[in-house]
């Protein structure tokens, strides 16, 4: 079942009763005069993996500054854990939108990394041995543990990638809010990155918020999809918002959404935010 507000319907969330990390109640979020989204109803329960779609300007990446205590909500209410969201919560990790590093920044990967260790939370002298182990345990997980002391702006857009997410996993967060992390990565680098966050997800039961244009290459992971377009919104499994009739009113005009091969093919977008209405949207 598909909901555009009220509680997210049974079958689409995850089997069993686990504690939700996220819960977002009739929350609308205006950026000036524009509402991105009302009526918002949205439960994220530990180890599930949502994917949020939508086309350019659709408000994904508000929806994060409000999770992170950035942006408050206009109407509705939005709790973490069961409490208000508040900046530096080390109940969140954040994996931001991909910027250019200059080639020459002194910031070594392990630096990066160690900003984002919390040493109050696990006990570590700033320094100390702990800590210097916590970091490099944290590239390993990753697979970033080869280039822990190269300065960042010399790894390559897929190495940096692991690296901010071993920022992000820092804290050993119960929310992982992702944006756009599989931007400008060639298929290998985005199976391994996708690969990575499930394996958080399973072996720490790890929720998973994922910004994304492209569905088809977390399609395996992804529990259900948020996908906001024209300031209104669907919820529900990918079989479920992922059809031709729920985007065309999403969407305001006709869109064909094709499944070939385990994949979505999505045909037309006449929307003044998309970028490309002429050639088809790219799940
Ligand atoms: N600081 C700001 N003040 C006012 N409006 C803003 C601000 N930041 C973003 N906006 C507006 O909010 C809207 C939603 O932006 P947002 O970045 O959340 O969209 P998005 O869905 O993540 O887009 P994209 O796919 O391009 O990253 C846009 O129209 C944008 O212009």
């Amino acid at each position: 079942m598909i909901e555009q507000s009220g509680t997210i319907a049974s079958q689409a969330a995850p089997a069993g009763r686990t504690p939700v990390v996220l819960s977002l109640t009739d929350a609308e979020l205006r950026r000036g005069e524009r509402v991105l989204w009302s009526g918002l109803d949205l439960e994220l329960r530990r180890g599930e993996f949502i994917a949020v779609l939508g086309p350019n300007g659709s408000g994904k990446t508000s929806l994060l500054h409000a999770i992170l205590g950035q942006l408050p909500l206009s109407a509705g209410a939005l709790l973490i854990d069961g409490r208000a969201p508040r900046r530096g919560s080390d109940l969140i990790g954040y994996i931001p939108q991909q910027r250019a590093l200059a080639p020459h920044t002194p910031l070594r990967a392990r630096d990066l990394v160690r900003l984002g260790v919390d040493g109050h939370r696990w006990g570590l002298p700033l320094g100390g041995k702990g800590l210097r182990r916590r970091i490099d345990d944290l590239l390993t997980e990753v697979g970033a543990h080869e280039y822990a002391d190269m300065p960042l702006g010399l790894l390559s857009g897929g190495e940096q990638q692991r690296v901010r997410i071993a920022q992000a996993l820092a804290t050993d967060p119960a929310l992982l809010l992702c944006d756009e992390p599989l931007l400008s990565l060639d298929p290998h680098h985005q199976h391994a990155i996708v690969d990575l966050l499930d394996r958080r997800r399973r072996a720490h039961g790890t929720a998973v918020l994922f910004v994304t244009h492209e569905l088809n290459p977390v399609l395996p992971l992804v529990d259900r999809v948020l996908y906001l377009a024209g300031g209104r919104f669907r919820v529900g499994t990918p079989d479920e918002v992922m059809r031709s009739s729920v985007l065309s009113e999403l969407y305001g005009g006709l869109v064909e959404v094709i499944r070939a091969r385990g994949r979505y093919v999505i045909v037309g977008a006449p929307t003044p935010h998309h970028p490309d209405p002429a050639g088809g949207v790219q799940p």
